[in-house]
């Protein structure tokens, strides 16, 4: 895929921050600072706060700040490249979020579109070109998952965020080949981030600059040697990208299609499966989250099938 000046150096292997939630449904600041420092320790190439897996819809303005904070300064004093999301179905409460963002200089911010009433492209550049204001010069990331009110085409993405220089990347779900032909037709200029799980098959499309990771769920130091792998042995990370997504297809996919958990509530049990930090798989009221024994049960099917992804 041709670059061009607009593609960012962001890449590779990002670790979503999952907040540890405790019984009484308060989130856990002890835990998620030692979580922080796991993800560290694991040598991720990022760490963004409040994708769908960090619960960005479900937290107070409050509560938004505090995780932002804990995450810059650890973040900042280990020299760990951030990303802050800034998410949040309101557009008001976006850019406010936005603006509390970028007191922290992160490499870049995350941004949904606004997520009641469907944007037209109109109304979709007219809210980024007012979020690239208020970002001061922090790159935007979009962020449009498969259950956004609105999933733009490779070709829409074009239009509504070429308009707008300041948005260096998205965070997209991929597809098949045709998928991936229109994305090198119309998004070359982008830095594309995929779901974690086809991270190998989107570098050899040559589309994907990396992934805000469900891998790195799974287990974060795994995951990073995969992503490195990807760039040595291309072939035999082909090969364990298939168990990864048999592991997900047959073990994880059926607890929200099937059973009707959330998308979060799947990271948070991929983390528990992992066993690597202070995360349990309690996501904050309303929502439903899998019981921590489905976890214990899974462990050793996960290394078994993906044994490489716990190796190190
Ligand atoms: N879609 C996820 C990615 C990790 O699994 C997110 O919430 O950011």
């Amino acid at each position: 895929m041709t670059t061009t000046t607009r593609r960012h150096p962001i890449a590779g292997n990002w670790a979503s921050l999952l907040l540890p939630i405790a019984e009484d449904d308060s989130i856990d600041f002890v835990k998620l600072a030692e979580e922080i420092d796991i993800l560290i320790a694991a040598g991720v190439d990022g760490i963004y706060s409040n994708g769908t897996a960090g619960e960005f819809h479900n937290q107070s303005e409050a509560e938004y700040e505090r995780i932002q904070d804990v995450l810059a300064s650890r973040c900042r004093a280990a020299g760990m490249p951030f990303v802050i999301g800034a998410c949040q179905s309101d557009p008001i409460i976006m850019l406010d979020r936005l603006r509390r963002a970028t007191v922290h200089r992160p490499l870049a911010i995350q941004v949904i579109f606004p997520d009641w009433w469907p944007l037209t492209n109109l109304e979709a550049i007219d809210f980024l070109n007012r979020a690239s204001e208020t970002a001061e010069g922090i790159p935007l990331i979009l962020y449009n998952p498969p259950h956004a009110k609105r999933v733009l085409s490779p070709a829409e993405l074009s239009d509504v965020c070429g308009a707008c220089p300041s948005v260096v990347g998205m965070k997209i779900a991929d597809g098949d080949d045709a998928w991936y032909a229109q994305a090198r037709t119309h998004l070359a200029e982008f830095s594309l981030f995929i779901p974690g799980h086809h991270l190998a098959t989107g570098m050899k499309q040559g589309v994907a600059a990396g992934a805000f990771s469900n891998v790195a769920c799974l287990n974060p130091r795994g995951a990073q040697a995969w992503t490195e792998l990807i760039h040595r042995d291309l072939d035999a990370a082909l090969d364990i990208e298939s168990r990864i997504c048999a592991f997900m297809d047959d073990h994880i996919v059926p607890f929200r299609r099937d059973r009707g958990y959330s998308n979060a509530a799947l990271d948070k049990l991929l983390a528990a499966i992992g066993n690597w930090g202070p995360v349990s798989t309690r996501l904050r009221w309303p929502y439903r989250f899998i019981d921590e024994q489905e976890a214990a049960s899974l462990r050793d099917r996960a290394r078994t099938i993906i044994p490489e992804l716990f190796a190190q």
